[in-house]
């Protein structure tokens, strides 16, 4: 059966459509890109996907259960979700804060072995010098890295990430990018990621979802959806697309698009 299936979703914000007839399938292991210009939707099928905004129309089905029909505390076992940002920060050390991910869905008071989990994933990220620094101290790269962390704690079988290399350099992109390979490989987790960086899909995707105002534009292998002709129809930017070098070059945008 397949694990993550969104099965013909709508939604809209007041009478905003939003998001127009979308239908994939995500298996266990897979990584999967969502791309697609500023306001293309990205986030918001995040939130749908995640339970967080129900759809107008159409449904997601994980393991074959409608994620409407399942409890928060049930959502926050099955989902870990990495915002773009956090609203509000509380000074609280790191380790403090990872280790509330063992269970986003409850005040809890954490045992030995939550913070063992905890420190387990900054070791694993190279974070554990900062275990205990305040978050609210951190640089923003350091602070998304902490965000993964904290989404990884609870062992989610789906990882959800909206634009999880925004703040980092390329070093930490890198880094990121592959442990989020190695965690989607090893653990067997389907992770879901709202991406703008184009060479990062193709290089660490196994499928992009290319979406254009609210709708699919192309989905499939990276080599088959980012092509020169999609990504200057979808952006209105020139590019050359190098597949040996999993590379793509932007050259120009075009006028008034
Ligand atoms: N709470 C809201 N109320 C009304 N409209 C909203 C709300 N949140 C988002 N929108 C609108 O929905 C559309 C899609 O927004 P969304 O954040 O999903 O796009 P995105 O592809 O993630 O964008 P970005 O790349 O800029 O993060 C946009 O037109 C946005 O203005």
């Amino acid at each position: 059966m397949v694990f993550l299936r969104v099965d013909g979703v709508e939604f809209s914000y007041r009478s905003i459509d939003v998001l127009k007839n979308i239908r994939f399938d995500v298996d266990r292991g897979e990584i999967v890109s969502i791309v697609g210009p500023n306001g293309s939707g990205k986030t918001t099928l995040l939130r749908v996907i995640d339970g967080i905004l129900k759809p107008r129309k159409g449904s997601v089905y994980i393991d074959g259960k409608t994620v409407h029909s399942l409890s928060r505390r049930d959502i926050a076992k099955i989902f870990g979700y990495v915002p773009q940002r956090l609203a509000s920060l509380q000074p609280v050390t790191v380790i403090e804060f990872v280790v509330t991910g063992r269970k986003p869905y409850i005040l809890f008071t954490p045992t030995k072995k939550d913070y063992e989990k905890a420190f387990e994933i900054l070791k694993e990220i190279g974070m554990e010098d900062k275990a205990n620094r305040r978050i609210t101290e951190l640089s923003g790269g350091e602070l998304q890295m902490i965000l993964i962390a904290r989404a990884l704690v609870s062992e989610p079988r789906i990882l959800l990430l909206d634009e999880p290399t925004s703040n980092l350099d390329p070093h930490h992109q890198i880094e990121i990018m592959n442990l989020i390979k190695r965690i989607a490989r090893d653990k067997n987790i389907a992770v879901l990621m709202a991406l703008h960086d184009l060479t990062l899909a193709y290089r660490y995707s196994d499928n992009v979802i290319m979406m254009r105002r609210g709708e699919v534009f192309s989905i499939g292998p990276p080599e088959k959806v980012l092509t020169e002709e999609n990504i200057l129809y979808v952006y209105g930017v020139k590019t050359m697309v190098i597949p040996e070098l999993k590379t793509i070059v932007f050259l120009e945008s075009i006028a008034k698009y």
